[in-house]
């Protein structure tokens, strides 16, 4: 036997970040996941126990503390690129590294009408995910991601027209509940170095900001035909606000809220367009994928 692929790492690795605007009196906030990835020359230290090719995973963990404290840890995209630059750069026999940092939500309060200088909220799960594969030789590849985005709309969603067999019982419906937790992603056109990305920096939050404004206002606002069309618009306006993207990808579970019929009960109506109590169901889930390149 032999290996045929490799890597290892440090997972699971949080920090915190704060900057100090002392002038403004302001502090602010970063809190992430990181995890970080090796691929490289480190073949001996699986076959013949060789562990002087292997960067311990403690010194990995220790490089992700030193890298944020000496460098920007926003936007995501440019300190994982950092950070797996630095591992290409200090270490010969590491070839790959691969970085995915999740950034938690920590929004300014506004108390009495004014952001607060010092307090947050996290006031959601809602994570802004970056995974880059820093190569010697490939270059930097970055996706960028908005998960845990949980959205519902009461109306405005209908689901008819499909395949209706032997096997079909869901009834076609030109009104229902459409509830998702995005998971969208967008992959930049893989840049040669460091220095390429650092050239990217202020695109980064501007596509995160694009990217999560076009799928609210389009979840909100189209007459959703099914979750498929739905995604393809939110793709495609993605596409053109943000031209240094070559792809984007959404994964939505489609969350059903089923009608519940209490007709048995004095025939109270609570079907069709009157119904109003509906029962959330935790599965199973519908889900709806897809990749869209620009043309
Ligand atoms: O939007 C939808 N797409 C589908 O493919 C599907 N299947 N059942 N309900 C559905 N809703």
């Amino acid at each position: 036997p032999y290996v045929s692929a490799a890597r290892y790492g440090k997972d699971n690795v949080r920090v915190y970040k704060v900057h100090r605007d002392t002038e403004a009196g302001v502090q602010t906030v970063t809190e992430m996941t990181v995890c970080c990835l090796l691929e490289g020359e480190i073949d001996t230290s699986y076959t013949e126990a060789d562990n002087s090719v292997v960067v311990a995973t403690d010194s990995i963990k220790n490089t992700i503390y030193i890298t944020a404290k000496e460098n920007p840890v926003t936007p995501p995209e440019l300190f994982a690129s950092i950070l797996g630059s630095h591992f290409i750069e200090k270490y010969a026999h590491i070839h790959v590294a691969n970085v995915k940092v999740v950034t938690h939500r920590w929004a300014r309060m506004e108390i009495d009408g004014k952001p607060h200088p010092h307090s947050f909220i996290k006031d959601s799960d809602e994570v802004r995910n970056v995974e880059a594969r820093i190569s010697r030789k490939d270059g930097i590849a970055i996706k960028s991601a908005i998960v845990g985005l949980t959205v519902l709309k009461s109306t405005g969603s209908a689901f008819h027209g499909f395949v209706r067999d032997e096997y079909t019982t869901l009834p076609e419906t030109w009104d229902r509940i459409l509830s998702t937790d995005v998971d969208a992603s967008w992959k930049w056109k893989t840049v040669e170095n460091l220095e390429a990305v650092q050239a990217l920096v202020p695109k980064f939050d501007e596509a995160w900001k694009s990217a999560r404004d076009i799928t609210l206002k389009l979840f909100a606002e189209d007459e959703s035909a099914s979750v498929q069309n739905t995604m393809y618009k939110m793709c495609e306006e993605i596409l053109v606000a943000v031209p240094d993207v070559a792809t984007v990808i959404y994964e939505l579970p489609n969350k059903h809220y089923f009608e519940i019929d209490l007709s048995w009960h004095k025939g109270l109506k609570n079907t069709g367009k009157d119904a109003e109590v509906y029962a959330p169901q935790s599965g199973p889930n519908g889900l709806i994928s897809s990749e869209t390149i620009s043309a």
